[in-house]
């Protein structure tokens, strides 16, 4: 039998109670989690069931309307140089400058971050993230999976300690998609903590130490992925 992870002691995410209510809609109920350097948690459920706005408060992007989030014991908030330097998001929605190339983008990122060494380092990104032969195209003539590559990769060039993800696989091909899980492997393997909202149950159960499972804002089910996606939860993934 599957054992039941425990959540862990040393957090470096903590939320505790957040919900959120939108007008007179609560769309998501008080859900308390603990994430560890080196472990990822995967959210699953049903489009609208609160999976990106749970993110979002994890991300510091939007305020829960009760409950807290602490990162490394820091009140999480994105305006706060010490988190925006070791908290990477990649989140639903595409912000890219018009008029800077994929390796522009890049560089910005990695310069801002003051990562050393940067020209080179973007380099290795670009090709492990298959964008080498695009690496002088302007955003507007990216494919949508480059785009979604480009995201990727602007995550990969800065220094992160925690990595929020939504929907990464979104847009992806089957190639690009294991390259994804990989990649993943190895951010854990490095001591980056994952949270990741995906539709994806089979990255789910290749990635992550523990899923939760929301519908309607609530958590339906959470432990290992191996118990809560073996039956018939596994419809709430592709
Ligand atoms: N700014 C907002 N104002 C009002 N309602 C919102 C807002 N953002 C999200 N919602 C609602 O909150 C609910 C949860 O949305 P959310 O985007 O978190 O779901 P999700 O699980 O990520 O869905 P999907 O799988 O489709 O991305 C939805 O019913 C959505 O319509």
């Amino acid at each position: 039998m599957a054992k039941t992870p425990k959540e862990p002691l040393n957090a470096l995410l903590h939320l505790t109670g957040v919900s959120r209510t939108y007008g007179e809609r609560q769309v998501l109920h008080p859900v308390s989690l603990k994430l560890a350097a080196g472990q990822c948690v995967a959210l699953l459920g049903h489009n609208g069931s609160g999976k990106s706005t749970l993110l979002r408060i994890a991300a510091g992007r939007e305020r829960p309307t009760s409950g807290t989030v602490r990162f490394d014991g820091i009140p999480m908030d994105e305006n706060d140089p010490r988190i925006r330097s070791r908290v990477a998001v990649v989140g639903d929605t595409v912000a890219c400058y018009p008029d800077l190339s994929v390796r522009e983008h890049l560089l910005l990122v990695a310069v801002a971050h003051g990562v050393a060494d940067a020209h080179a380092w973007i380099e290795h990104v670009l090709a492990d993230r298959g964008l080498a032969e695009r690496a002088d195209a302007l955003p507007s003539a990216l494919s949508s999976g480059q785009m979604q590559a480009l995201l990727l990769a602007c995550a990969m060039v800065r220094p992160r300690d925690l990595l929020l993800l939504d929907e990464p696989e979104q847009r992806l091909d089957p190639d690009a998609r294991r390259q994804l899980a990989g990649l993943l492997k190895a951010e854990l393997a490095d001591g980056v903590a994952v949270l990741l909202v995906t539709h994806h149950t089979d990255l789910a159960l290749e990635v992550a130490d523990r899923v939760l499972v929301l519908e309607d804002g609530k958590v339906l089910a959470k432990g290992s992925p191996q118990s809560v996606l073996s039956g018939s939860l596994r419809g709430v993934g592709r």
